[in-house]
């Protein structure tokens, strides 16, 4: 495994910037995501690591090794695509191998590998099989097969689950995580699915219009949002406007349409001012619904309730708009109606963001 370093990556398609000044190290053995809406750059940015693309400036490292302008083949990194590109008249031994057969190495080493790569992907026995006896989810298995055959340091993986069923992308999130730390291997993973992101990856990097916006642990990036963005794009969020009435700390005080809140400010570069705009992200399991009273919350009225058994989704009407609302095992059902109720949240769930 090497750890990749990628140093203020531009990419400059004619009038498009994909990629304006991206930095990230990737440390040798973690399974690492790039993530972000349609067009934010991160496959742009995948693919200068693979090599399969060449920054218009800035450089990438794998470990002590420039590997900027080196071929793909000499970067000791295999990529998965969303679309596996097998061989449908071949046979799972000889699609696996296909790559080393260009490499000119001999047959027993050959035949050694390609059934280590097979058995990491949990698919020994099965070499013999045609393409088209295969499942998807094992379709898939051969695609990462091939790709480790060549004994890569790294794994790059340019959303390769898009074409599973709901259940087996779940399945496989878990198997492309357990192959990726039984071989040894660095990963990164592009995806638009923050779900897939924050059940997988070690670390991962928000990306938006070509910058990163985020970097940080699932958990860090859902709990300290630096920004409206990642805390509307990772998982879900109510965004409440407000100006700011006072600073103590890391907390803030912030006039809201519904009264004053109190929230925490979680960008590490950032310290907001008296009088200054910003937004409040509260998360739909952050709001406790109460019948009255309750600190640091605001009143509104139920006007949707979906019950879901361990928990109920609410829609409640406020001076600060709609707000999601979500509640887990749930000891009162209430129902929509007039009669107020008030969400409250703690300092701590309310993050105070730049406007
Ligand atoms: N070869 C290319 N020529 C011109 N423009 C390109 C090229 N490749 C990417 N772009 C542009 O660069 C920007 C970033 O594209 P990129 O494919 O990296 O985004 P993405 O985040 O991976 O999106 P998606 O999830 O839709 O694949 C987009 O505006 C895209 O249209």
């Amino acid at each position: 495994m090497d750890a990749i370093r990628a140093d203020s990556i531009v990419k400059q398609f004619g009038s498009v910037r994909a990629l304006d000044g991206v930095s990230v190290e990737v440390a040798a053995g973690e399974l690492f995501f790039l993530l972000g809406a349609s067009g934010c750059g991160k496959t742009t940015l995948l693919r200068c690591i693979a090599g399969l693309e060449t920054p218009t400036s800035g450089s990438i490292f794998f470990g002590e090794r420039e590997v900027t302008k080196l071929p793909p083949h000499k970067r000791e990194a295999a990529m998965v695509f969303q679309s596996y590109a097998l061989w449908p008249h071949l046979s799972v031994e000889k699609n696996v191998a296909f790559g080393l057969e260009e490499r000119k190495i001999d047959k027993a080493e050959i035949k050694q590998r390609v059934g280590e790569a097979l058995e990491l992907v949990h698919l020994g026995g099965m070499g013999e099989r045609g393409i088209d006896q295969l499942s998807g989810g094992q379709q898939q298995r051969v695609a990462l097969a091939r790709a480790l055959v060549v004994r890569p340091k790294c794994l790059l993986l340019d959303e390769p689950l898009s074409n599973l069923d709901a259940k087996l992308r779940i399945e496989m999130r878990r198997e492309i995580r357990r192959i990726v730390k039984e071989g040894g291997l660095t990963g990164v993973y592009v995806t638009h699915d923050q779900e897939e992101a924050l059940s997988m990856a070690d670390r991962m990097a928000v990306l938006n219009k070509g910058r990163i916006e985020q970097l940080g642990t699932a958990e860090d990036v859902y709990r300290n949002p630096h920004t409206a963005f990642v805390s509307g794009f990772i998982g879900e969020t109510n965004l409440l406007k407000g100006r700011v009435v006072d600073v103590r700390g890391e907390f803030a005080m912030v006039e809201t349409a519904a009264g004053p809140m109190v929230g925490r400010v979680t960008k590490p570069d950032w310290q907001p001012t008296g009088g200054q705009e910003v937004i409040l992200s509260v998360r739909p399991e952050a709001w406790r619904v109460e019948a009255e009273g309750g600190e640091n919350g605001v009143v509104g009225k139920i006007i949707e309730r979906s019950y879901l058994g361990q928990r109920i989704q609410y829609v409640v009407e406020t001076p600060n708009g709609p707000q999601q609302v979500v509640e887990l095992n749930p000891l009162v059902v209430r129902d929509p109606g007039e009669t107020p109720v008030k969400l409250t949240a703690r300092h701590g769930d309310v993050t105070v963001l730049q406007a």
